[in-house]
């Protein structure tokens, strides 16, 4: 469990009883479903909300996805905030109302579980960033689920093959049964050969950064990344920032990622996927443990963007001016 200081923090346990909690009190709106299981055998839960939401509607689909890294617990709080913005903002807020209504939304509060919990055991930081699944032969362990996705696999010198490393990508693509789990939910939103999940947000943290595709090549189009669809990134990516004080840019132009989130949900499933790094900007605000005294601040620093977010979600184009 988190370090007595910290308990503002959810661990697992109090995540998931969390969300029971929300299931119970919004059964209209909110379903609490599981995309399997961790490599340690932690239920991944997978969250919907959306009016009739037991029925399966001609809406578009939008996916909040957090904690891939495990070290990043601010985005387990992130994940939690849109739960709780999206269920208590229901039948209160017009724009929540609209959204809820009209959408179908997907939170998949943490990606990470095993890694999550090792990080924090024995009421101390290990400043983890990977899974837990043993690698190579040496007794190592970790993947780097971020560096682990199937578009461009270890390609580019963007991740590590070595077993040890922070980035590495593991043995093959889609080798962590985390990052299995995600991609068999995603595929099966393909309904009649059309991808239902139009938009997505992968919350990590930090640097307070908007990131979208591509991760694996500094240039700014590629094959299966147009100009147009390259404007429509950085306008909606711009518009995030706009509201939140984040920094937009592609993401390679931190520095190259090959086998990331975005990549693949893009250019696999024409997924409009942005990487939010959260709140600090530097180690000397706290860097990956800051104070749970930041928490509210910060997870509703990013309510505008995610709305936004979910309302271009039925034609992302529309922030180009362009009709198709
Ligand atoms: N959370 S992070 O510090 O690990 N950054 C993420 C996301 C990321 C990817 C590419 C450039 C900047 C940031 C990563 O997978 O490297
Ligand atoms: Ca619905
Ligand atoms: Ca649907
Ligand atoms: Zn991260």
């Amino acid at each position: 469990g988190f370090p007595a200081a910290d308990s503002g923090y959810h661990d697992y346990a109090e995540m998931q009883a969390e969300l029971d909690k929300a299931a119970k009190a919004y059964p209209k709106i909110l379903q609490k479903l599981s995309l399997g299981k961790s490599y340690e055998g932690r239920d991944m839960p997978l969250i919907k909300i959306s009016d009739n939401v037991a029925k399966d509607e001609n809406e578009p689909e939008i996916l909040y996805d957090a904690h891939q890294h495990a070290r990043e617990h601010l985005t387990v709080e992130m994940a939690l905030y849109l739960v709780k913005m999206f269920t208590e903002g229901y039948g209160k807020d017009s724009r929540i109302t609209r959204i809820v209504d009209t959408r179908e939304i997907w939170i998949v509060p943490d990606m990470n579980p095993d890694g999550g919990e090792y990080d924090v055991s024995g009421g101390k930081y290990h400043s983890w960033r990977k899974n837990r699944q043993p690698v190579g032969n040496g007794g190592y362990k970790g993947v780097d689920l971020n560096r682990n996705w199937g578009y461009k696999f270890a390609c580019c010198d963007g991740s590590s093959p070595v077993v040890s490393s922070e980035t590495y990508h593991g043995p093959s693509a889609f080798f962590a049964p985390e990052t299995q789990h995600l991609r068999d939910f995603v595929l099966s939103r393909r309904v009649n050969g059309v991808q239902q999940i139009k938009a997505g947000i992968d919350f990590h943290t930090y640097s307070e950064l908007i990131l979208w595709p591509y991760g694996y090549t500094t240039q700014t189009t590629a094959a299966g990344l147009n100009g147009d669809q390259q404007k429509t990134f950085a306008t909606l990516g711009k518009a995030f920032a706009k509201s939140n004080g984040y920094t937009p840019e592609q993401s390679s132009s931190l520095y190259i990622t090959d086998g990331s989130i975005i990549d693949w949900l893009w250019a696999n499933q024409g997924i409009w996927a942005f990487t939010f790094e959260m709140y600090p900007t530097t180690p000397g605000k706290g860097g990956f443990y800051p104070p749970a005294s930041v928490i509210n601040r910060e997870t509703a620093r990013n309510q505008d963007a995610s709305l936004t977010l979910a309302e271009y979600a039925d034609c992302a184009y529309r922030a180009i001016k362009k009709e198709q």
